[in-house]
């Protein structure tokens, strides 16, 4: 019997538990062994591997994080480290490997891929910042997150008459701040890929509170600052009262989504057909609502963009 094996990478996001589910029920129902692989490529270089049956990956679904644990590795990286994992791989007669995770663990799985492992990934991170697939992992339950938390920061907001700065994830990528910024309905969104003047939105936020407004919500992504140094400089430009928030790792957790689980479903189906028609050392995705694949490579040489008519969209609502 064929033996596929499954892991979890770098950052874990809500899904990636539905993802391995789905992997690892299809791969049975389809005539496979599935093998799991604790903390990610660190377990892979450690040999802890563990038999995964149906009843294994029961009471998982409706659950974030990942019950195979993550972990970031940089002895991974090496020649070394990377000479362990295969020689397990291979004492353990396993051909096929699926890697959960984002860039990183993608720039894992090509390395494994290119020096003979059959690989496969799937995009598993809240910062959506993955090129070719419309979605990630988790940012769709991770956009609930912070959209449920800023209505929380609202109320207590409006009582004091202040503005509430919140910095999220993403890396370098703004998709968390601009789209939770939308469906939040916040007063300005700041994000990497954007220029903003801080003295302009100071400026507007003083304007909203002189019409009336009783509170204003800024949203910071991680890669265009931190609250902290937001919160002060619209303090410095108006006589406005500020607060910063840090959503931290919050937004990692969570019951995911329908969407979450039924897009990593999809995925997860999908990769056991690829493997059956021995397609390999590609990556999954969804564009425009069909699951899709691209070589690591096709990845690698694309670039993540924003959505710029999400941000005009955005910006026309304020
Ligand atoms: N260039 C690389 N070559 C081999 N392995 C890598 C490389 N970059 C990252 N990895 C492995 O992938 C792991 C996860 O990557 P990281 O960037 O932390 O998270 P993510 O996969 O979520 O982007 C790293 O800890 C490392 O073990
Ligand atoms: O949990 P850690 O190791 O502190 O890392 C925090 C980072 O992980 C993330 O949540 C997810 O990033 P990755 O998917 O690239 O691991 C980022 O948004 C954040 O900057």
């Amino acid at each position: 019997m064929e033996k596929i094996a499954v892991l979890t990478s770098g950052g874990d996001s809500q899904g990636m538990n539905s993802a391995i589910r789905a992997i690892v029920r299809t791969g049975i129902a389809h005539g496979f062994e599935m093998i799991g692989v604790r903390r990610g490529f660190k377990g892979l270089m450690e040999n802890d591997f563990i038999t995964l049956g149906t009843s294994d990956v029961s009471d998982i679904l409706y659950r974030g994080g990942t019950f195979l644990q993550s972990a970031r590795s940089d002895e991974f990286k090496t020649e070394a480290g990377q000479n362990k994992a295969i020689n397990n791989l291979h004492e353990h007669g396993i051909e096929h490997l699926v890697v959960i995770g984002g860039d990183g663990s993608y720039r894992g799985a090509q390395a494994l891929f290119n020096r003979g492992i059959k690989t496969y990934g799937l995009p598993g991170t809240i910062d959506n910042d993955i090129p070719l697939t419309d979605y990630t992992i988790g940012f769709d339950t991770t956009l609930n997150v912070v959209t449920n938390a800023i209505s929380n920061l609202r109320d207590t907001m409006s009582s004091h008459e202040r503005v509430s700065v919140i910095e999220v994830m993403g890396r370098s990528c703004g998709d968390i701040a601009l789209q939770a910024g939308i469906s939040s309905g916040v007063d300005a969104v700041l994000i990497p890929e954007f220029e903003w003047d801080i003295k302009e939105i100071s400026d507007q936020l003083a304007k909203g509170f002189q019409r009336g407004k009783t509170h204003s919500i800024v949203m910071v992504a991680e890669g265009a600052g931190t609250a902290e140094d937001v919160a002060s400089l619209i303090e410095k430009h108006s006589d406005l009262d500020t607060r910063p928030t840090v959503l931290g790792h919050i937004q990692r957790g969570g019951i995911p989504t329908a969407f979450d689980r039924i897009f990593t479903s999809r995925m997860g189906h999908k990769v056991i057909e690829l493997i059956e028609n021995e397609i390999t050392g590609v990556a999954l995705g969804m564009e425009k609502n069909e699951i899709t694949y691209h070589s690591f490579d096709d990845i690698f040489d694309s670039e993540n963009v924003v959505d710029k008519h999400l941000y005009q969209i955005f910006q026309d609502l304020i």
